[in-house]
């Protein structure tokens, strides 16, 4: 028998507002400012995560038969590092900051940079990483000093409520809440006002939410999907090319939103590709995924319903794969060829297993139909030469890209989608960035009041002294070509714009005064 997990239960409607004026209470009292008190949290959900790393294991097989290997790699053990990294570096990133780019003259007020706790803030997890995808956010929040509460995804159960005894044992309950619950219990979040909201998800949750959000202006983050290109140009590596897209859909059974969603293949190349990826796939599964330890279901019927629709609307020819059953979700990795990218494989994302390829003629005519099926994915994956892939990244724009490979996670990189594909980015440091506002502070000494009474009135006479003192010279000239200004500048901006000569202006004006 293996390990016991507890029953999800979802909260009650009634006192989802009384749980979210606690947790903004507990922000206006301060106790989340206070970066011991943070670094405590985050360790002791270090250690709640990992004591109940059999029980992570166990939620994500039973929700997504997710191997041990990437429940492991992709939840605990991400989560876990991540916890570290942000604790080893929190003292450093919480310090203020000096202002950069301040001219002397302003020197004096000591401009500096706070990183302030924004409040009380609400994350919205998903089901594909139920963890990492949820707890993930949480971290960057709880370092920066704001209380949280936290909606994992209904659609990945045993995981939400693994998460929430791993939240219960570990954090402040008067600071960090979870609350269980689906389409009502998120709308009843929404209604609340909020200090940011993250959300990882589909981009239709995502406007609502983004609506929900506008009444209080309040900020928004959304992860969201992607319709993922990858080009394949002549000058690729065709082995490397069908192993490691693979990978990009075997993992999770494809459920990543930034597996890549199709592939554009010089046409030179596809009859390799195709023979590469029946090799990797026999080499990956030798008895077939079905039989494998090491591949998932997909979540749930509607999803896996979704995805048979796809593949029987789709005209292409099945090259590898294409078994389904519908009783264990499960879908095989399969191989397409297709001819346009407006079949229904190429123009909707799949967030599943399949690998639909268009032959193309050459690479303008990929790059010009990757930008016309998404023009901003959340993640790009160009194969093929340097002068290629360069080629690809000036004519192209993603969330990420990922050259020869599918979606590399360096786990302290940015990570976050454009345009279509969301806005905001985390992990790593910014996952504190986007939890604080860079607030700036000034202190203005008494003794510089004699130099600072020329901004009030009479106004009379002060002018010309206080543009002799704060005007900067344009080093270009109306066809917009620099120009050299020479002493010439130095003589009209007593110095130009350095921080040295904004001493000097300083000086000229109080002796004018
Ligand atoms: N960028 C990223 O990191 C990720 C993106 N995704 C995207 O999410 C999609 C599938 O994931 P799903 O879990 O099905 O996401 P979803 O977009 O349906 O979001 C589910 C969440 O939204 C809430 N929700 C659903 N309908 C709502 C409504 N009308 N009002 C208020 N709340 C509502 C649910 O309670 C749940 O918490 C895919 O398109 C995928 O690309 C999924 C995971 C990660
Ligand atoms: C091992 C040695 C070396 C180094 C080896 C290296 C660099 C290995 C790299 C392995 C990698 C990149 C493994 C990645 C595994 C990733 C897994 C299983 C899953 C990750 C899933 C993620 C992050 C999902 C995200 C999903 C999102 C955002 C979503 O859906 O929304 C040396 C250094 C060469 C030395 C010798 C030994």
């Amino acid at each position: 028998m293996g390990v016991q997990l507890p029953d999800l239960q979802f909260t009650s409607l009634e006192t989802i507002p009384e749980r979210v004026s606690t947790a903004r209470k507990a922000f206006l009292e301060h106790k989340t400012r206070d970066v011991e008190f943070r670094l405590v949290q985050l360790r002791k959900l270090y250690w709640a995560i990992k004591d109940h790393e059999e029980e992570i294991v166990e939620a994500c097989a039973q929700d997504l038969n997710k191997p041990r290997f990437e429940t492991e790699v992709a939840e605990s053990g991400w989560l876990l590092n991540d916890v570290v990294f942000t604790t080893r570096n929190l003292h450093k990133w919480v310090k203020d900051e000096k202002a950069p780019d301040i001219d002397l003259s302003f020197k004096f007020m000591n401009p500096k940079i706070r990183k302030d706790p924004l409040g009380c803030v609400l994350v919205i997890g998903a089901f594909n990483f139920p963890f990492q995808l949820t707890l993930g956010p949480v971290i960057g929040a709880i370092a920066a000093g704001n209380t949280v509460v936290i909606k994992p995804s209904e659609n990945a159960p045993r995981s939400a409520a693994v998460m929430q005894k791993i939240c219960e044992a570990s954090l402040d309950p008067a600071c960090y809440h979870i609350i269980q619950g689906g389409v009502p219990e998120t709308q009843a979040l929404l209604a609340e006002r909020w200090d940011k909201i993250f959300f990882t998800g589909g981009a239709n949750v995502g406007r609502i939410i983004a609506k929900a959000a506008a009444p209080h202006l309040t900020p928004v983050v959304l992860e969201l999907g992607g319709i993922n290109p990858a080009i394949v140009t002549k000058n690729a590596d065709p082995r490397l090319v069908a192993r490691r897209m693979l990978w990009g859909k075997i993992m999770n059974a494809g459920q990543v939103c930034t597996s890549q969603n199709y592939l554009l293949v010089d046409k030179s190349l596809v009859s390799k590709v195709v023979e590469e990826f029946q090799k990797a796939y026999k080499e990956f599964y030798p008895k077939g995924a079905k039989d494998s330890p090491d591949y998932s279901r997909i979540i749930n019927d509607s999803h896996f319903q979704r995805l048979k629709s796809m593949l029987d609307n789709s005209k292409g020819k099945i090259l590898m794969g294409g078994t389904m059953d519908e009783k264990e979700r499960f879908i095989e990795p399969t191989l397409v060829q297709v001819d346009s990218v407006d079949d229904s494989l190429c123009s909707q994302e799949s967030f599943g297993p399949f690998i639909p390829i268009l032959p193309v003629e050459n690479l303008d005519e990929a790059i010009n139909l990757a930008n016309g099926v998404q023009s901003t994915p959340l993640g790009l994956y160009p194969f093929g030469n340097k002068a290629d892939v360069a080629k690809i990244l000036d004519s192209t724009r993603s969330g990420g890209v990922s050259c020869n490979d599918a979606a590399l996670h360096i786990p302290t990189l940015p990570f976050g989608g454009v345009g279509e594909s969301g806005y905001g980015a985390y992990r790593g440091r910014s996952s504190f960035d986007v939890w604080v506002h860079r607030r700036p502070i000034t202190s203005s000494p008494g003794w510089l009041e004699s130099i600072l009474a020329i901004r009030y009135p009479p106004y009379a006479g002060k002018l010309s002294k206080f543009k002799a003192a704060s005007t900067l010279v344009p080093d270009f000239d109306r066809t917009g070509k620099k120009v050299t200004l020479g002493w010439l500048r130095f003589i009209f901006t007593l110095g130009g714009g350095s921080a040295k000569a904004g001493a000097g202006r300083a000086a000229v004006v109080a002796a004018r005064e």
